[in-house]
């Protein structure tokens, strides 16, 4: 027997996006409906960004071992130990700590209809879901992405991973191959790379392609330092098993072909495909609903209205920027349309993002060459290194540099920054960005000493250096002399 159930929103995906707004509607005592198929907290939650980060925790504890006797600390003679299985615990027991927090227990306390069923569009303005059929006022698609998976030939002849099954793996790889040199791919080298495996990374184009080269080649020498291979500019046209060097488990042979053409093999225990997202689209019948999408997702204006008014689309499902953050942004944008009938609109611009590799790589606002685009060359492109800065020094972390991008009246277009930390100093930049802060903000501000946002600071300092060496200063601080 089909229920028919009229909430005023029903939210489809209980990932990053679709949580905030259950939460916040059911807060404000609206009736909500929040379909679920798979694990409560999506991605982020359970394949994407708390396992990814505890694995990198768990690889910087091993680094940080390696390091010690720079510091005078010492482990005694031999090599690190790394216990696979203690690591993949370590992974699921964070994802436990954090995970009753996104419990349909936990929602369903908050006043949330919680189904646990998959979601599909039946017409314009209903959705049916296990035994439920949902008629709800506003719809809010939050249904997320999934690995894209290229086809190459050979490719389901192996059993490789993704980000929905690595964290499951439980022994060390002796070498993981990984294509694609994006965030993932590269965050996921490394962690493992410090955990004891040889690691080899097959990129298309440029590894972090998305970011600033200046800043990203201080990454990649690191990455390439602690004994990471990085192919780039190379394409993997055949994907076979193999017996590696007498292993009793068979291995991964990757076939490619360099930018000349040139064709040469690579051979390892484990493959990682990290080349990118797809948005979870099937199962919904968006044509049912009127929703109109592309490859990369679901169309919305910058609303995050869908063709059909009623319905919205947030998170990665939205097409665009795909971070946990974003989503719940977007979240927070739509309950202010929906619940207090105030316009909003989404401004990519203002959202933060960085690459949780070791040196971090954050960013905010307009790159460089986006700026320079906008602005031509009327821009100030001011750097600060981290070598100058004497927290950095004490704990020998002294790559790195502070980037900032302002236009000729000193105001904050954007940042970068490449080092120790810059996850946690780019929340400065952010709030500079969008609030339209100017150099002179930057400048007056007092960090506490001795830490390594100062670099910062000096950075929005070497703006004003000019004024140092002006004629016309100089003569008025004589003037002023004069008055004793
Ligand atoms: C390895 C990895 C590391 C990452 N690290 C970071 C990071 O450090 N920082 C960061 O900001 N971002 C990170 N991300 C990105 C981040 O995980 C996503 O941007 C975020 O999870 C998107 O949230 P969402 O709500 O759009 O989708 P999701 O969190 O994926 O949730 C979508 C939910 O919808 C459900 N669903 C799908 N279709 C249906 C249907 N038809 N019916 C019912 N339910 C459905 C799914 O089961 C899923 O639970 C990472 C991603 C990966 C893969
Ligand atoms: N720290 C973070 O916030 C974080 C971490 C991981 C992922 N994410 C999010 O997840 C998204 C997806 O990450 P991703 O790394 O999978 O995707 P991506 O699209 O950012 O990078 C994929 C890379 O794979 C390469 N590639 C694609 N096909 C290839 C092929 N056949 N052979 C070789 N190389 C190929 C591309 O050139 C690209 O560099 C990111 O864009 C980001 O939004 C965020």
């Amino acid at each position: 027997m089909t229920q028919r159930l009229t909430p005023d929103i029903c939210v489809i995906g209980a990932g990053s996006g679709g949580l905030t707004v259950a939460a916040a509607a059911a807060a404000f005592g609206v009736e909500v409906v929040l379909i679920e198929r798979g694990k409560m907290g999506g991605d982020c939650l359970n394949y994407g960004c708390v396992p990814s980060k505890a694995l990198i925790a768990a690889g910087k504890h091993a680094e940080a071992i390696r390091q010690a006797s720079d510091f005078g600390v010492g482990i005694g003679a031999g090599e690190i130990r790394v216990d696979g299985q203690r690591v993949h615990d370590h992974v699921h027991e964070v994802i436990a700590a954090i995970a009753p927090n996104d419990s349909v227990e936990r929602f369903r306390g908050l006043g949330v209809n919680v189904i646990e069923a998959e979601a599909r569009f039946i017409d314009h303005d209903t959705v049916r879901a296990g035994e439920f059929e949902i008629a709800a006022r506003r719809f809010v698609i939050a249904t997320g992405s999934s690995p894209l998976v290229p086809p190459i030939p050979g490719l389901d002849d192996v059993e490789y991973l993704t980000n929905e099954t690595l964290f499951d793996v439980k022994q060390r790889p002796a070498h993981l191959l990984v294509i694609g040199g994006g965030p993932i791919g590269m965050e996921m080298a490394q962690a493992h790379r410090r955990l004891g495996s040889q690691v080899t990374v097959v990129e298309g184009q440029i590894a972090l392609g998305k970011e600033d080269p200046e800043l990203t080649a201080i990454v990649l020498e690191r990455l390439r330092v602690e004994g990471i291979r990085i192919i780039e500019g190379a394409k993997v046209t055949r994907i076979a098993p193999s017996a590696r060097n007498g292993e009793a488990s068979a291995g991964i042979e990757l076939t490619c072909e360099d930018g000349d053409g040139a064709s040469f093999k690579v051979d390892g225990s484990h493959l990682l495909v990290a080349t990118g997202r797809k948005p979870n689209l099937e199962a919904l019948d968006l044509p049912a609903a009127g929703v109109e999408f592309d490859r990369a997702g679901i169309k919305v204006g910058s609303n995050l209205k869908t063709s059909n008014r009623r319905i919205f689309a947030i998170g990665d499902i939205a097409g665009g920027l795909q971070f946990t953050h974003v989503a719940g942004y977007h979240a927070g944008l739509v309950v202010q349309q929906i619940l207090f009938r105030l316009p909003a609109s989404f401004r990519p611009a203002l959202m933060p993002r960085v690459t949780f590799t070791d040196p971090e790589l954050a960013h905010v606002g307009l790159t460089e060459a986006e700026a320079r685009k906008e602005h031509g060359d009327r821009l100030e492109v001011l750097r600060f290194p981290y070598a100058e800065n004497d927290r950095a020094q004490a704990e020998r972390r002294t790559e790195g540099r502070i980037k900032v991008i302002a236009d000729r009246r000193a105001r904050i277009l954007g940042a970068s920054i490449v080092g120790a930390g810059a996850g946690e100093m780019i929340n400065l930049w952010t709030l500079a960005v969008s609030k339209k802060m100017s150099l002179s903000d930057i400048r007056a501000y007092v960090p506490p000493y001795p830490t390594m946002t100062e670099i910062g600071k000096r950075a929005a300092i070497t703006y004003y250096a000019p004024l140092t060496r002006n004629r016309w200063v100089r003569r008025l601080l004589g003037i002023l002399r004069r008055f004793g």
